[in-house]
């Protein structure tokens, strides 16, 4: 299997967006959960999407993994490699997305490196260097209070300085919008200038495609789902792309089994949906306290599930609003709280799928991260959208046979999602 694309992605569902965006832009895809086994059969594709749990981890931990990544790909055939980070830049002063993006442009002999977390379809958009999150300053978006990396900043130029060794530089719409011989020629003054690590500029998904296409010209770009597009298209465009193009049928065959929802994701759409589904559905709101101290809250919600889920799907969710995540953050810290609530619903979820959950919704990047290391599951095929930025997955060699999965970030979806999710899993 000789691939096109190669990416990597910092964590899951992020990586399932990446992996809907490619597809429906083309490119047949498979997302991997880091780097399979040989002995995995994985289906012929222009693409692979690894998927790492590195956003939040130490910055060399995430370079040892994306560099190990990129060498996997690069002897697969790809040609360019995309480091997949999310669309609101969630990250921190210390990484990761400056480190892996110096390490995986060193590795690949240096030179320019696109980066920008724009996604139109999801509202997120750069100009002149800073990020807006439909339509507010990210500093000023629900992101400032994100449980994990609340981000406080939106000129990407200074974030990128801070996690950085090299300095970093724009280039602004004015360029993007007169096209690639305009990006091109801004790259070779900055890179004369000794800027190689340059964040772009994009509003719309024409400027993704001028994006697109010059990346392509060059082994590494960094971006969210919007420059997936642009390298999608600018590849489907240059004639490279060999296949009919790409389907999502074969990934939602019917699996049966039971469905549940597991919810580990403070977000303000989360919290919403949330709400919404408990109008039509059992939802088990777990006390995050109790989690903490103990395996009885886990005991507890199991032995809630198994009373209810047989008459239909049933939700269990961690989430809080900000209030209640910063009291527990500050009796228990910010890292232990998030990791230990992410281990509860990880064994929730497994227990869950133990009971023969077989179609199963998980909100939350960092929460599906758990949860899908949990489970062992080595791979998705990329079934049909639910939502921009969530399709539907279906496992690939997984142990307990074949599932329906949907990994959800925290932002996504409209306020009807999980019930619109079961809908398209059978
Ligand atoms: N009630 C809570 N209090 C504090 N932290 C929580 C609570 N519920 C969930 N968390 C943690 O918040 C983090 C949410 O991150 P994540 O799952 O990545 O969601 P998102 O996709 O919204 O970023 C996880 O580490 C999760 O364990
Ligand atoms: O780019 C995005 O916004 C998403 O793909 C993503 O990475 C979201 O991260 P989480 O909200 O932590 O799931």
């Amino acid at each position: 299997m000789a691939i096109l694309l190669g990416s990597i992605a910092d964590d899951y569902t992020g990586a399932s967006d990446l992996a809907n965006t490619l597809t429906k832009n083309g490119l047949r895809t498979v997302q991997t959960v880091g780097i399979p086994d040989p002995s995995l059969a994985l289906p012929d594709v222009d693409s692979v999407v690894v998927s790492l749990k590195i956003r939040s981890v130490p910055a060399s931990d995430a370079v040892a993994a994306a560099t190990s990544a990129e060498r996997w790909l690069r002897q697969r055939g790809a040609g360019h490699v995309l480091y997949k980070i999310c669309s609101t830049f969630d990250s921190t002063d210390a990484g990761n997305i400056g480190p892996v993006t110096e390490a995986l442009s060193e590795a690949a002999g240096g030179g320019s490196v696109l980066v920008t977390p724009a996604f139109p379809e999801t509202g997120r958009t750069v100009y002149l260097g800073h990020l807006f999150v439909g339509g507010q300053p990210l500093n000023e978006s629900p992101l400032k209070d994100h449980p994990l990396n609340p981000m406080h900043d939106a000129n990407l130029v200074r974030v990128l300085t801070r996690q950085s060794r090299n300095a970093v530089g724009v280039v602004d719409l004015t360029a993007v919008a007169a096209g690639p011989g305009a990006v091109r020629a801004r790259l070779d003054d900055l890179r004369a200038a000794g800027v190689t690590i340059v964040i772009a500029d994009a509003i719309f998904e024409r400027d993704l495609e001028t994006l697109g296409e010059i990346a392509l010209e060059t082994p590494v770009s960094t971006g969210a789902s919007g420059l997936g597009l642009g390298l999608a298209r600018a590849l489907v465009r240059s004639g490279r792309i060999s296949s009919a193009g790409a389907t999502t049928a074969e990934a939602i065959r019917p699996v049966g089994g039971l469905s549940a929802i597991v919810a580990g994701s403070c977000s303000k759409a989360t919290l919403r949906q949330l709400d919404i589904a408990e109008r039509s559905m059992p939802v088990l709101r777990l006390d995050p306290e109790r989690l903490l101290a103990g395996p009885d809250e886990i005991a507890a919600a199991i032995s809630w599930a198994g009373d209810r889920i047989a008459a239909g799907p049933v939700v269990i969710a961690a989430s809080a609003a900000p209030e209640t995540v910063s009291r527990l953050q500050a009796l228990h810290g910010r890292e232990a709280s998030g990791h230990a609530i992410e281990t509860a619903t990880s064994i929730i979820t497994a227990e869950l799928v133990e009971r023969g959950v077989r179609r199963l919704v998980v909100a939350g990047g960092e929460t599906s991260g758990a949860a899908v290391d949990r489970l062992a599951i080595p791979a998705f095929l990329i079934g049909p959208e639910i939502a921009p930025g969530v399709p539907v997955l279906r496992t690939v060699g997984n142990a307990q046979g074949d599932m329906l999965l949907a990994l959800k970030s925290g932002n996504f979806g409209g306020e009807n999602f999980f019930a619109a999710a079961l809908a398209m899993m059978h």
